[in-house]
């Protein structure tokens, strides 16, 4: 059979799957339509149903009965709308391209053929369409070469022999591209794929996975696993792909919010926010780690890394960088954790817990409690026995003062009305001592408060616990003066409720170890894009605070704009260290998707290990570095950026800091093609861009201009993570702008070099 008569049969049967999608979208429309009938007949039904009257005991009971009836009806009709739409959405997603990918195979003597596409399809009998490209055969589309291959089943490996392996790259149902392969996922369709120009949102990968990315995806065994991966090899891609593949997998016992995704910034969550939908599933949650810190540690405003980038632009003081790096490192938190176990003398720094503007427990007598509980106990024990009888005191105090005068003639002065809601929302029943109960409840609320102050911890002070073991710490980085003068700082800092990022760290640990709080034992992945961006206690600390969790760690060493200006450690080895019990994977991406060849070569040359790189075969211009004139600068980089967006949808002008980004956009004033981006950007317009380079971390743009590439903005080794992150955010195009004095970084690429 000749290609072409191929190629029509397989038009054929996309034709015909065609149409059973269609006509299954009709038929899910009717039900989602039926479905939604329901839930608004049962929820009309609920509020008929919770008018009745509830102030005779029996009918309040018989209706509190019907109400849960009620509500779990309305649960189920919501739930089942929930289902047919999540179904539609998946038929959805397979309309005009059903699947990318035909495997051929004889398992156990029998030959069958098999459609992969990103969601299972089958038509009235049962039969298979389409196989979700995560199904367990699936696997070996991507990893297999043609001959006998294996595959995971739930009950164990499978042998099957694979005859034949297809590629498809369909169109509004109409095939575009086919041919046969033997290995990986073939060059011919990523090279389509990858010529494409850049979009608002990353899109997902699942017809072209590679190999290696196919290993992270289908990780199902460590604990913890690690991937250095060279900039645009697919790491951002790998998580998604891989969390789709997850929830497939652990289907009846995880969800979307059993996933945690911690990302670089804002702009970044909103431009991976359709890869998911459009694989059928629901977005995991994601969170900055600044959000993270500032939840656990609300009414202090805690520094961002962006802020310290800011400020640290310049050389740092060796004393700071010592103290700064130690403060990151795990050994610093098992520090703080060992000096407070060794002296069970301590006493914690407790507060007073201030009621209608008094103290209701002094902290006096809260240290009492605790240096009266047995020292041999673990900190947390003697913390919770403490936290115990607090409570047991306020329960006392409460059936204490239910005879004071002014409990009584405050209840005597309640309305009719709130003396019934206190009965009715506590229940009670009428009986002799019903006034006792309602004083109770009455002073129940009253000092709701406290109550909640005891059980949110408020009266322990990890502020000032902390301050205290820093003064106890024995160290030599640096003299005793320099150390209390960061103590003094820290403690100024915290006056005016505001942290340093190390110290933030540090004292959530304290706090929950101490309190033994902050564990979220429900989170079962936990994802972590950029990793090199993270310190060790920051690491640490994120796993200590989701115990149950697999985490997910992905990053580039070579791309650590952040921090590379004072840490010197090795990414890997200082994660493989941190985890040394724990089992860890770690994999590594070398080849590069994103740029052109030419880009790719020109900014791995910036590297000392850049020969390790590999580019993808796509072939585009060569860089170009554009020297102008001091006094036109401006406007030659104002011109560049005009030219380029002639050509390109998105062109990015990357500086260094907010600072550049603002003065470039002064000289842009006039134009409304151009937007200047900054930290609170949630999306991307097309366009003139100009951002500093820690805001365009993960993302990706047709063209990239570098601002002011000199040896005074880029003067050494230092900024090299810096320009070659810059460099590695362009798809298409990159153009590096100066005045006369060149950074040295750029010394061997003369032939690169345009004189304006
Ligand atoms: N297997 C693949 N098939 C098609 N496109 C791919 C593949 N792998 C990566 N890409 C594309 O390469 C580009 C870079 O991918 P991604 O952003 O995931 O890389 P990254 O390693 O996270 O990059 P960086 O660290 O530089 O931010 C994206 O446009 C992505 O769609």
């Amino acid at each position: 059979m000749t290609i072409n008569q191929s190629k029509d049969e397989e038009q054929q049967r996309v034709n015909d799957v065609a149409k059973k999608i269609d006509k299954k979208i009709e038929r899910v429309d009717q039900s989602i339509a039926q479905a939604h009938q329901e839930t608004n007949r049962i929820e009309r039904n609920y509020g008929e149903n919770t008018k009745v009257n509830t102030t005779e005991i029996d009918d309040q009971m018989e209706t509190n009965a019907s109400v849960q009836q009620q509500k779990q009806l309305v649960a189920l009709a919501v739930e089942n709308e929930n289902i047919l739409n999540s179904d539609k959405l998946k038929l959805e997603n397979l309309q005009g391209s059903p699947y990318f990918g035909r495997i051929d195979i004889v398992e156990d003597g029998e030959e069958d053929t098999l459609y992969i596409g990103t969601s299972t399809l089958q038509d009235d009998n049962g039969e298979f369409l389409i196989y979700d490209w995560r199904a367990p055969i699936s696997g070996i589309y991507y990893n297999g070469i043609l001959g006998k291959v294996h595959y995971q089943t739930p009950n164990g490996t499978a042998e099957v022999d694979l005859k034949k392996k297809r590629q498809f790259q369909i169109v509004h149902n109409k095939i575009r591209t086919m041919f046969d392969t033997n290995e990986t996922v073939g060059d011919e369709i990523l090279q389509s794929v990858l010529s494409e120009y850049s979009d608002e949102y990353l899109k997902n990968i699942v017809a072209t996975i590679q190999h290696e990315q196919n290993t992270i995806i289908r990780d199902t065994h460590s604990d913890i696993l690690l991937v250095q991966g060279v900039a645009g090899s697919g790491k951002t891609s790998a998580i998604l792909q891989r969390v789709a593949y997850l929830l497939y997998h652990s289907r009846s016992t995880m969800n979307a919010d059993n996933i945690v995704l911690f990302s670089p910034n804002k702009l970044f969550s909103n431009y991976i926010s359709e890869v998911l939908p459009s694989l059928g599933e629901r977005n995991m949650r994601q969170v900055t780690l600044n959000e993270f810190i500032s939840l656990r540690l609300s009414g202090v405003q805690v520094e961002t890394l962006f802020e310290r980038y800011e400020k640290d632009e310049h050389n740092l003081p060796e004393t700071t960088v010592k103290i700064r790096l130690y403060k990151e490192s795990s050994d610093f938190l098992d520090k703080l954790e060992q000096l407070e176990t060794n002296h069970p003398e301590h006493i914690l720094h407790f507060e007073d817990v201030i009621f209608e503007g008094k103290p209701f427990f002094t902290k006096e007598e809260i240290s009492k409690i605790y240096d009266t509980v047995n020292h041999a106990y673990h900190i947390p024990d003697r913390f919770l026995k403490t936290k115990n009888i607090l409570i047991k005191r306020l329960q006392k105090r409460i059936h204490d003062d239910r005879q004071q005068d002014w409990v009584q003639s405050e209840i005597d002065n309640l309305s009719d009305e709130d003396f019934q809601q206190i009965i009715t929302d506590h229940n009670i029943q009428e009986s002799t001592n019903q006034r006792d109960i309602i004083a109770e409840e009455f002073l129940r609320e009253r000092y709701a408060p406290i109550y909640n102050a005891l059980v949110n911890n408020y009266f322990f002070n990890p502020y000032k616990e902390y301050l205290f073991l820093l003064n106890d710490m024995k160290q030599n980085l640096v003299s005793d003066n320099i150390w209390q003068t960061m103590i003094e700082s820290i403690d100024d800092q915290i006056e005016t409720h505001k942290l340093n990022l190390s110290d933030s760290v540090a004292i959530l640990y304290l706090r929950d170890l101490i309190t033994d709080g902050g564990i979220n034992h429900a989170i079962q992945h936990i994802f972590i894009d950029e990793v090199q961006d993270y310190t060790m206690a920051q690491l640490k600390y994120i796993a200590h605070s989701f115990p149950n969790a697999k985490m997910t760690l992905l990053g580039d060493r070579a791309q650590d704009v952040l921090t590379s200006s004072y840490r010197k450690n090795d990414l890997v080895t200082e994660v493989t260290e941190l985890f040394s019990k724990k089992k860890l994977t770690t994999i590594t991406l070398n080849q590069s998707y994103r740029s052109t060849a030419e880009i790719t070569n020109f900014a791995t040359k910036l590297l000392p290990k850049g020969n390790e790189i590999k580019a993808f075969s796509r072939q585009g211009e060569n860089p170009v570095i554009k020297v102008f004139d001091n006094n036109n600068y401006y406007q030659g980089l104002k011109e560049t950026a005009k030219e380029l967006n002639k050509r390109y949808d998105t062109v990015a002008i990357l500086t260094r800091n907010q600072a550049q980004a603002e003065q470039i956009y002064t000289h842009f004033s006039d134009e409304s093609i151009v937007t200047l981006v900054d930290a609170d950007f949630r999306s991307i317009p097309k366009g003139i861009l100009i951002l500093p380079i820690y805001l365009a971390k993960g993302l990706e743009f047709d063209a990239v201009i570098g601002h002011d590439i000199s040896a005074n903005n880029y003067p050494d080794k230092r900024s090299v993570d810096v320009l070659y992150t810059i460099c590695t955010r362009a798809m298409h195009s990159l153009t590096l702008c100066v005045d006369k004095n060149i950074s040295p970084l750029l010394k061997s690429e003369k032939d690169l070099i345009l004189e304006q």
